[in-house]
């Protein structure tokens, strides 16, 4: 199991009190699975991807990476987690103007520490896999939505994470490209073995999940 939630907690201040987002959360995504996680607004979906890329530290509960438990981890030590074995997917892509879409997963491999050479042969190839194989030079501007947003599906897996955790990936596309977004990440999951978790609005992507999760009032039921 590459990712693993355990009893995970999670409370915001609220005024005098507490809001509990996430309430005794337990979930397992095995590697090459894909889990949906669906629930209306304000449920805890996005609080759960960011205990699970480890960017929240819980009240209570654990959450263990690749095998490893990150409880009691200290914040250089989570980003190091993070930058290895974690690859997370923003609803916007939030890609750096000035960069081509090669240079965007570069600096990711750059940040790991590792070496440029192989990291540029890296980009090619995960840029071929989403299909953008001619499009390495170009900038974000030069880029359509769509693409964009498989430049930074792309850039999460650059260092191999073991974990992918994606939010609402398709909430700036139309249809057709969510749909086609979608499939991508069914179809990395399985080739690069990946324990990936995507937060989705639209049920008519929920046909490539192994595994669909509701979230409501921060607990988690399968549906
Ligand atoms: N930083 C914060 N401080 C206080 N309360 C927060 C904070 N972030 C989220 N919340 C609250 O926690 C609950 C869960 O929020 P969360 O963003 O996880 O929901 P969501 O299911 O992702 O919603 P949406 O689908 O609208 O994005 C909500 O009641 C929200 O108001």
């Amino acid at each position: 199991m590459s990712l693993r939630l355990t009893a995970v907690t999670l409370t915001y201040p609220d005024g005098e009190g507490r809001l509990t987002a996430l309430d005794r959360v337990t979930l397992d995504v095995p590697r090459a699975s894909l889990t949906a996680v669906v629930g209306p607004s304000g449920s805890g979906k996005s609080s759960l991807l960011a205990v699970a890329a480890t960017l929240v530290t819980p009240d209570a509960g654990t959450v263990t990476i690749d095998g490893t438990p990150t409880t009691g981890m200290t914040r250089g030590e989570l980003t190091d987690l993070r930058r290895h074995k974690v690859g997370i997917v923003f609803q916007q892509p939030h890609l750096l103007p000035s960069l081509t879409a090669a240079e965007q997963l570069q600096v990711m491999a750059h940040l790991a520490g590792r070496s440029p050479g192989k990291a540029r042969d890296r980009a090619e190839h995960l840029l071929d896999a989403v299909g953008l194989g001619g499009q390495a030079h170009r900038r974000p501007h030069q880029l359509s939505g769509g693409q964009r947003q498989r430049v930074n599906i792309a850039r999460a897996l650059m260092n191999d994470p073991t974990v992918l955790l994606v939010d609402e990936p398709t909430s700036a596309l139309d249809h057709e490209r969510g749909a086609a977004v979608v499939d991508l990440l069914a179809r990395l999951t399985r080739r690069r073995n990946t324990s990936t978790v995507v937060v989705t609005h639209d049920r008519t992507h929920l046909g490539v999940a192994d595994r669909i999760v509701e979230v409501r009032d921060g607990r988690v039921t399968p549906v």
